[in-house]
């Protein structure tokens, strides 16, 4: 593992005994079962056409500073009247700057499904993100075990959570689809190196079984990259800062969202 994913693992198991103390296992997995209505993430990037999951961002180890002051109740609403298929909420604090109260108020303000973005690895954080009322989580499959891959992914059909599995390498999907994974994020993002280079969802994306569903993660900052990306056969996105940065991100949306025709 790299030095910054090791680094945020421990960070992580650290968080997770903090809220052990306050609400222990038992309870929040009590919590976690009683249901709910989710708003169907994987349906989404299941629709025809481009499919953005358009994440809020403070911050992050590789950009610093996005934008501190972000209001995330507006992020929302105007990436969902930009088109947006999903939202992205970090929820980790020490180093994107994120929150459960800004999940909690993009989820009032807009009807999106919604993706509870955090490193996960354990299962009090699946019980957290349903009773967060997340509609789909992220499973990094480099930070998990062959086990706890398999594991997470069936507690999450069991909560009716969509998950979101991240891979960066060969190695990777093959242990996503060991485990069954169908929604099949490829980061672009190196997180030893931070780099992004579009190429990688590009390169990858032949390796997925049939039936799996790619998402392109990171580095994408406009609409050329998105048609170099729908030129592969991807369809889904999920981007970050270029949409926080944009002056009008609802229409940048747009833009990115326009080529549609031509596929
Ligand atoms: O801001 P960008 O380059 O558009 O990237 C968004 C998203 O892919 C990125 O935030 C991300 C992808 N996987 C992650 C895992 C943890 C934290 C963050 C991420």
């Amino acid at each position: 593992m790299t030095d910054f994913l090791s680094k945020i693992v421990e960070q992580k198991k650290q968080e997770i005994a903090a809220a052990q103390k306050r609400l222990p296992e038992t309870q929040v997995r009590e919590q976690a079962f009683i249901p709910r209505k989710r708003r169907g993430f994987l349906k989404n990037m299941e629709r025809p056409g481009t499919n953005i999951i358009a994440e809020i961002k403070r911050a992050s180890p590789s950009k610093g500073v996005i934008c501190p002051d972000l209001n995330p109740a507006r992020y929302a609403s105007q990436y969902e009247q930009g088109g947006a298929a999903a939202l992205s909420v970090l929820t980790d604090t020490p180093y994107f700057q994120g929150s459960f109260e800004d999940f909690k108020a993009a989820r009032e303000a807009a009807g999106l499904p919604m993706i509870r973005k955090d490193f996960l690895i354990s299962s009090y954080q699946i019980y957290e993100s349903s009773v967060l009322e997340a509609d789909a989580v992220l499973l990094i499959v480099r930070i998990l075990s062959a086990e706890q891959l398999r594991d997470y992914l069936s507690l999450c059909a069991e909560l009716e959570l969509d998950a979101l599995v991240e891979v960066h390498s060969e190695e990777d999907i093959e242990a996503a689809s060991r485990a069954g994974a169908k929604l099949i994020g490829i980061n672009n993002r190196n997180l030893s190196s931070f780099e992004t280079n579009i190429e990688t969802a590009i390169n990858m994306v032949s390796l997925l079984e049939p039936g799996q569903i790619p998402v392109a993660e990171s580095g994408i900052r406009g609409p050329e990259d998105v048609q170099k990306l729908r030129q592969a056969g991807i369809r889904n996105f999920l981007i970050g800062e270029s949409l926080v940065r944009a002056s009008d991100p609802r229409a940048f949306l747009k833009s990115l969202i326009l080529d549609d025709h031509v596929f």
